[in-house]
This record gives structure tokens, sequence and C-alpha cells, in this order.
């Protein structure tokens, strides 16, 4: 209950709209209904005058068949515009998601693998896009116009009325429940596949290079095959509980209007009820059956969408890093002051007592081995997580600024990020440039790009910086996008450059290259450097050396003074 009314909530804007067309689609459900009812009673009438040659008003209930059915278009019409309208506009639900998780992804260690995100993203959300036009517009169409219809039966006979209210609750109740608890198992089943084939596809997909080289694409495909199988089978037992679920309703409207005639007949004889108003109910009762007829989906899809809303929420409702600060970034030193941090929902510190200062225009490197809190002290400083709220120790400070205090989109301008999992999307090589800096020139971007030695192969494509990329960069070797992504980096207006492992797997003379371009450019610009490396080239032109070992600093100072006197540091630079 408390999803399906913060879902309400969630719906909130859309409501008005939502209303009007669910009024909207109450009238017109019982203007269709009425219609056959009022045109069975007139034919009766007019073949009564007839054969009996009586004279009979037929102006006023060929006005109100002819209104009748002037509703019934025109009010179908609107409904459908108004409640597509308000479904469409509820796709923001899709939006509202994903903004509320983007903040988490960096911050948790989220125990979702790509493919089951996807499928919550996408498979869940598809889901709640029928919650209102299938789910609650049903239930209110019913709430609404059942009572209506009882009440005109009961005008002519109470007991066909509390006979139909009776029916119209088994097909709209009864029914369904019975055909809910016999697929419930099998739709959780459902969902469970969906899921897990979404996830086997988009893991297979990504990871297909390393099935075919470890040669079991083809049990691979025998997986996908048999998840396949499993899914439709279960689909298929589906249908087949729904069919008969159809046919039984089917039947049942019709035994029920047989049983409404067999009630009736004896009030025919008695002259209670007249032959005119026996048609008009008969038609009445077989078609106010339209008034359920969405119930029996409605309550098929209310758990369906409940479950998905259910898992959307559990995802976005950890704690999220909460975005305190207003101040904008100055140029100026970076200080750690006795900095403990510990991730989310850990117990045990990623980094200790970090005392550290990068002065503006410094040369700084990082070096440790893997697990010694590198990637996490880089990462802070782009507001990945909070630093400031009392689980962790110590302060991180930017010209005399505490880094909490700082607004999150001045501290992402200033401070660019080249991490190891950047990204290449899938777009020409000008759009990945310009997502560094969207007024980007062209002369810019061929500058860029011959300081990290891309610009003659980038010319050698026929369609030059237009040529499209793969997602992950396909269509350029691994160095070819380490040195996009330092293009990226080189036209970024940052003040503070950080690099995480940029020349790792470079040859020697793209290395020399862009390393050279890479110090001219920080030196030039005034510009602080941090670096994730451990290549001496580079560890040689450095201000600064911090060694990490276990998420502590053990030592600093020159390459020079490291390499005499720091055994570990020594280790290192060979084990690299
Ligand atoms: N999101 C996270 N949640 C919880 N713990 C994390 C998270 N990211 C990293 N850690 C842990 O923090 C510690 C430091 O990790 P970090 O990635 O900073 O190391 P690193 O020195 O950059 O290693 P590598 O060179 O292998 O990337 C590790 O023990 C790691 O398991």
């Amino acid at each position: 209950m408390k999803v399906f009314f913060r879902l309400i909530k969630l719906l909130k804007p859309q409501l008005p709209l939502m209303l009007l067309g669910a009024l909207l689609s109450v009238i017109t459900v019982l203007a269709n209904i009425s219609l056959p009812a009022i045109s069975g009673w007139f034919i009766t009438l007019m073949a009564i005058a007839g054969t009996t040659g009586i004279t009979v008003n037929y102006f006023t209930p060929a006005a109100i068949i002819r209104f009748l059915a002037i509703v019934r278009t025109a009010g179908r019409y609107a409904e459908r515009m108004l409640t597509h309208r308000a479904t469409f506009n509820a796709a923001y639900l899709r939006h509202y998601f994903y903004q509320q998780l983007e903040p988490l992804l960096p911050y948790y260690q989220i125990d979702l693998r790509s493919g089951d995100l996807l499928a919550r993203l996408q498979q869940d959300i598809d889901n709640l896009d029928n919650f209102y036009l299938r789910v609650l517009l049903p239930i209110f169409v019913v709430l609404i116009s059942v009572p209506i219809v009882c009440y005109a039966l009961a005008l002519f006979s109470t007991t066909i009325a509390w006979f139909m209210l009776s029916a119209l609750l088994v097909v709209a109740i009864v029914l369904p429940v019975i055909s809910y608890f016999t697929s419930k198992t099998l739709a959780k089943e459902k969902t469970r596949l969906e899921s897990h084939l979404t996830e086997t596809l988009v893991n297979g997909i990504s990871a297909i290079k390393t099935l075919l080289v470890y040669q079991v694409g083809t049990s691979y495909q025998r997986s996908i095959a048999s998840i396949t199988k499993q899914y439709y089978d279960i689909r298929y037992k589906l249908v087949k509980i729904n069919t008969a679920l159809n046919a039984l309703i089917f039947l049942f409207i019709h035994l029920s209007a047989l049983a409404c005639l067999f009630i009736l007949l004896p009030s025919l004889a008695t002259g209670e009820v007249d032959s005119k108003s026996l048609v008009a109910i008969i038609l009445l009762v077989l078609v106010s059956f339209e008034t359920v007829s969405s119930m029996p989906l409605a309550l098929q899809l209310l758990p369906q969408s409940l479950a998905s809303a259910a898992r959307l929420f559990a995802i976005i409702d950890k704690d999220k890093p909460v975005e305190v600060g207003t101040r904008q970034m100055q140029q100026g030193d970076i200080h750690f002051d006795s900095f403990t941090f510990y991730y989310p929902e850990q117990t045990k510190s990623s980094l200790t007592e970090i005392t550290l200062s990068i002065k503006k225009g410094e040369k700084v490197a990082i070096v440790g081995a893997s697990g010694a809190g590198k990637s996490t002290l880089v990462n802070l400083l782009m507001g990945f997580w909070p630093t400031g709220d009392g689980v962790n120790a110590g302060k991180i400070s930017i010209a005399g600024d505490d880094l909490s205090q700082l607004n999150q989109a001045s501290l992402r301008e200033n401070i660019a990020l080249m991490s190891r999992q950047g990204h290449i999307f899938d777009a020409s090589i000008a759009d990945n440039l310009r997502l560094a800096k969207s007024d980007v020139t062209n002369e810019e971007m061929r500058n860029a790009c011959a300081q990290v030695n891309l610009l003659t192969f980038i010319d050698s494509l026929p369609n030059g910086f237009n040529t499209w990329l793969g997602s992950t960069g396909v269509g350029l070797s691994g160095g070819q996008v380490q040195r996009l992504q330092i293009a990226q980096i080189l036209l970024r207006s940052a003040k503070v450059l950080i690099l995480d492992e940029p020349t790792k797997g470079l040859d020697r003379h793209n290395e020399e290259v862009v390393m050279e371009n890479l110090l001219a450019h920080v030196i030039d610009q005034q510009k602080s450097l941090l670096l994730i490396t451990h290549q001496p080239l580079m560890l040689q032109q450095m201000d600064k050396i911090i060694v990490m070992e276990q998420g502590k600093i053990t030592a600093q100072g020159s390459h020079n003074e490291l390499i005499n006197s720091n055994n570990y540091y020594q280790t290192l630079l060979n084990y690299f």
C-alpha cells in the first residue's frame, strides 16, 4: 500500500489531467451501455406501434439515441486524447528515476550488474507506464459506473439490480483474483526471466571478444536459447490462463443475461415489466459488463506495477551524497589535513590520516600498489562522495574553502579528471571532443589532437573529425582512445588536471610526445597536475611524488630523493 500511495504522489503533477480523463471515460462507458438499451427499448416500441397501429412519440427517444451516439464517439476521442496525454506526460518518471540514480552510481558499489540495472530502468519503468491507463483508470471506472448501472436496473427490478451487482463483482474481482493466484508464481518467474535474459544478453554482447577468445560462444548461445525457451514457456502458460479467464468471463456474461431473462419472465407475465423494458434490461445487462471489462487486466497488472515500483524505490532510497556547498571554487592550493575516509556502508577506512598539499601550478604524482587508495584520493576531489558528513575525520580544502562547502558544478568545472574507466561515446570524434569544451573551434581541436600525436591519424581518415566512433571508442586502438581522452583533458579550462595512468600502455614515442606536451600545457597555463603513474619517465618530471600503501601516505619527495632512500618506491617502479 505504501508503494501504491508513493506512486500516486509521484504522479501528482498529472493528477488533474488524469482525473479529467477518468471522468470522460466514465461518461463514455455510460453512454456506450445506455445506447443499446435505449435502442432496444425504442425498436421494440416501434415494432409494437407498427403491429398495433398506435401512435407514439418517437422524436424524443430518437433524439436521445442520437445524443448518446454523439457523446459516445466524441467522448471516446476526447478520453483517449486526455488519458494518453497524461500517460505520455508521466514519462517523466524515467527521467525522475535516472536523476535519482545518477549521484548514487559512483557513490555506492551498487550491487547491480549492468544488465539488471538496465532491466530495471527499462522494463520496470515500462511497467509503470501502464499504471494509470491500465490499472488506475479501470478501477476508477468501476467504482463510479457500477453503482450507476445497478441504480438504473433497480428502477425496473431490485432483484435484477442485486443479481447484477454480484455478477459484476464476480467478473471484476472474483475471477481475476482466481486467475491472479493461479498465475502469481508464473508472473514472478516471468519478471525474473525477463531480467535474467536482458542481463545475459547485455553481458554477452559487451564481452563478445572474450567469449570468442575462450571459445565459449556456442555454449553461451545455448544458455541464451535455454533462458529464451523458459521465458516463452512461461508466457505460453500465462496466455493459456488468460485465454481461459476470457472464455469463462464471456460464458458468465451470457449466462447472467439468460438468468436475468428467467428472473424477469414471471414479471412479464403479470405485467409488472412490459416487453419494451424487458428488451432494454436484457441488453443493458449484456453491455453493462463493459464497465468491468478492463478489471481482469488491471488486477493482473497492479501487482506487477507495484513490484516494479518497489524494485526502483529500493535503489533510489539509498542515502544520497548531500550536496550542501554553494561556494565557487577559487584557484589555489589543495590541502588534505589528516583526512580519513570510509566508503558508504564500509567499516574499514580506505584512506587513513592523509596529510598532503598540492600547490597551485605544482606537478604531483601518486604511486602505490593496487588497492592503495590512489583512485579514491583523486575521486574525492571530484565531489563524488561527501567529505564533511561526520563519518570521515579531518578535512580537505581548496584555497581555504572546505571541499564540502564548494558547489559541485564549480568543482567539476575547475577540476578535470581522466579516469581509467573514461568513456568514449557513440558519436563522432568531434562530438567526443565537444564534451570537454562545447564551443571548441576546429583549430583548438586540431591543436589538442596534435599535442597527443593523433592529428595525422585523424586527417588520414576519410571523414576526419566527423568519423563516427562506436561506444567505447570502436574504430580506434586502445592507445588512440587513451590519447583522445588526454586531448579532451587538454581542452578543458580546468585549474587542476587529474590523470589516472594516462600513458600506461602507450609506446615509448607516444608516451614521450604526450608527456612533453602535457607538461608544457600545465606549465604554460599555470595549472596544477595530479598524476597517478608508475612510469619513471613521467615521475622524473614531477615536483613531488606521494607514495601510498594501504590507504596511507608512507613517503613524499622528488623522484631522485625517493629512488635513493625508499625501498618500497624502488620495488614499485620495478614492479610496474
Ligand atoms: N565504491 C567503493 N565502495 C567501497 N569500497 C571501495 C570502493 N571503491 C574502492 N573501494 C576500496 O577502497 C580501497 C582503495 O581502492 P582504490 O580504487 O582507491 O585503489 P587504487 O590504489 O586506485 O587501486 P588500483 O590501482 O587497482 O585502481 C580498496 O580496498 C577498494 O576495495
